[in-house]
């Protein structure tokens, strides 16, 4: 049985779905502290998160059994990936789900503000009325200035277009082409777009980049009565910059829903009337938190059941086509790399995966992190998977190259080479192919020719190509009570090898008996 954990609230329909999971049990502790989550996150398999739980390298370290955290949110912020990645535990968020109630309260921050909506209704609540102390904006045929045109960025866009706005955006990530589709003007830099804009949303994610992305030096730069909108994340806007822009009468208004300290009760900014603020709201409505939760539980339910996870932030991802292309290279590739480390010891320097013919055109990154894993496997057991085995690759200094021929291999439409190089220069080297029926056949190791379709339990034999030493293998096994499924022969100047596919694990002593054979150099009992 898996555990979940769900440390912040998603929705009831989500929680049901989990919950209906014959091999999951879904604990709910909607508002858990830190010191509670810290005390029980060794228990659980799985975490569901919002944006308020810190997954950090403290909570990673101590949750030894997790395997996926969910994000039932966009934003990725509270969550450190890399040492996710580290420690081995996929990321998912539900990057689609919330974007239009983003975007939906980032116009309404922005509308409220530029028409006084706020303070008018709190003065006509108190019992009094005036108008022209209310005068606002129109926003027809004024400039929006959009930092990030993202998916929030991009659905802001469209919706202002209509209200009659000029567009300017400032993203430098993302083509022409999507300034085109969405009718912005690109600004090449933010300046660009500090100096035109009377109005400035913000749609980035959190980064080191972004955070304080506009703050004094910027807002000096902007037009005067310029009206700010965050949407997206506290601490993109320094807000004691926005504060003194507010004060000096520079910044008309500023709506906000995202605070540079969550949660909270008190801000300098706070006691401006031209100030509109909501606490994190933007992903706070029906259709987005039903959105969410399914998505979110779905990703944890494959993540659990070891199937694709497809927004997952820490793999690559692809389309269900795609993935069908690649998939049965997955796990080969996975039995291929747990060969090395059984038949060599000593540290690799380097690993060539490299990819002949069709394979070569597809996305393979995850094949890469799947043969790694197998290499790696043999030496570090469970500590290894998909997620984190090209970084602990890295951190034992394998140099790996992952590359691409699209050149066929011999006569074969697609390849898989491995070339490994270990510390004192010697290479080894296997070939393999998908055959019909996903048959998973290796015919090729340290350039012997062979062909063979592998199997859990196998033998590789290295010895003189002399005549009886195959009739002493078969002699010897049979003695052993180690039952022979097939046997392949490859031959190379005076040498050759063989590679046996046997029923069961063949033990030490078996191996001992036939390497006493004068003409066998070398015996290797291979588990895949
Ligand atoms: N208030 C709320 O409740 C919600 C807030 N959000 C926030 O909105 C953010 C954006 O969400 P999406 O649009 O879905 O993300 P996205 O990834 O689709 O778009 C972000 C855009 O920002 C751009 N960007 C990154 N660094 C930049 C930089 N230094 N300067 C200019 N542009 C830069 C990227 O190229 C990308 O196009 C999320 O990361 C999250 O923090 C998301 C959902 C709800
Ligand atoms: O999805 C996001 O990035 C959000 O900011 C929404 O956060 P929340 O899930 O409402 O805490």
């Amino acid at each position: 049985m898996y555990k979940v954990l769900v440390g912040e609230f998603i929705d009831d329909n989500a929680v049901k779905i989990l919950k209906a999971q014959p091999n999951i049990t879904t604990d709910m502790r909607i508002g858990i502290s830190r010191e509670e989550i810290l005390d029980i996150i060794e228990n659980y398999d799985a975490l569901i998160v919002r944006s308020v739980i810190k997954v950090d390298k403290e909570l990673l370290d101590k949750g030894k059994k997790l395997k996926i955290v969910g994000r039932a949110g966009n934003g990725i912020d509270n969550i450190d990936v890399k040492e996710a990645t580290n420690h081995g535990v996929i990321v998912a968020n539900t990057p689609d789900s919330n974007t239009v109630s983003a975007c939906e309260l980032a116009i309404t921050l922005l509308l409220a503000t530029a028409r006084n909506i706020l303070p008018a209704d709190r003065y006509l609540k108190s019992g009094k009325w005036d108008r022209e102390i209310f005068v606002g904006n129109e926003v027809f045929h004024k400039t929006l200035g959009i930092i990030g045109l993202g998916r929030i960025g991009s659905l802001v866009a469209t919706r202002m277009k209509a209200f009659g706005m000029d567009l300017i955006a400032y993203d430098p990530y993302i083509s022409d082409e999507r300034f085109k589709r969405y009718e912005c003007k690109k600004a090449e830099t933010l300046d660009e777009l500090l100096k035109v804009s009377d109005f400035i949303t913000i749609h980035t994610p959190k980064t080191s980049e972004t955070l304080k992305i506009i703050s004094y030096d910027q807002i000096e730069k902007m037009k005067d009565n310029v009206r700010l909108v965050n949407a997206a994340r506290g601490g993109v806007f320094d807000e004691a910059a926005v504060a003194a822009g507010l004060e000096s009468g520079k910044i008309a208004s500023y709506g906000f829903d995202v605070h540079e300290k969550e949660p909270r009760s008190e801000s300098p900014l706070y006691a401006f009337d031209n100030v509109v603020t909501t606490p994190h709201i933007g992903a706070t409505t029906y259709e987005a938190q039903e959105n969410v939760g399914k998505q979110v539980v779905k990703q944890v339910i494959n993540g659990l059941n070891g199937e694709i996870v497809e927004t997952a932030v820490n793999l690559p991802t692809m389309g269900r086509e795609e993935f069908a292309v690649i998939k049965p290279y997955i796990q080969f590739v996975e039995k291929l790399g747990k060969i090395y480390y059984q038949i060599k010891k000593g540290a690799i320097k380097f690993v060539n995966l490299i990819y002949y013919g069709n394979i070569s055109t597809q996305e393979t990154a995850i094949i890469d992190s799947s043969f790694m894993k197998g290499l790696l496997y043999p030496v570090l057991k469970e500590e290894v998977n998909y997620i984190n085995s090209l970084v602990l690759a890295e951190k034992r200094d394998i140099k790996f190259h992952s590359i691409k021929k699209e050149e066929k291999y011999y006569n074969y439409p697609d390849v898989i080479k491995i070339e490994v190089v270990g510390e004192s220069g010697e290479k080894f080297s296997i070939v393999g192919i998908i055959g019909g029926n996903n048959e998973e056949r290796i015919v090729e190791i340290n350039d012997y020719p062979i062909d063979v379709v592998i199997s859990e339990n196998m033998l590789l034999v290295e010895n003189n190509d002399v005549p009886g030493v195959i009739g002493n293998v078969g002699r010897i096994l049979g003695e052993e009570q180690v039952n022979i499924a097939t046997m392949h022969v490859g031959r190379k100047e005076n040498s050759a090898i063989m590679l046996l596919t046997v029923d069961d694990v063949v033990e030490e002593k078996s191996i001992k008996k036939l390497e006493e054979f004068e003409q066998i150099r070398k015996v290797k009992y291979l588990n895949l």
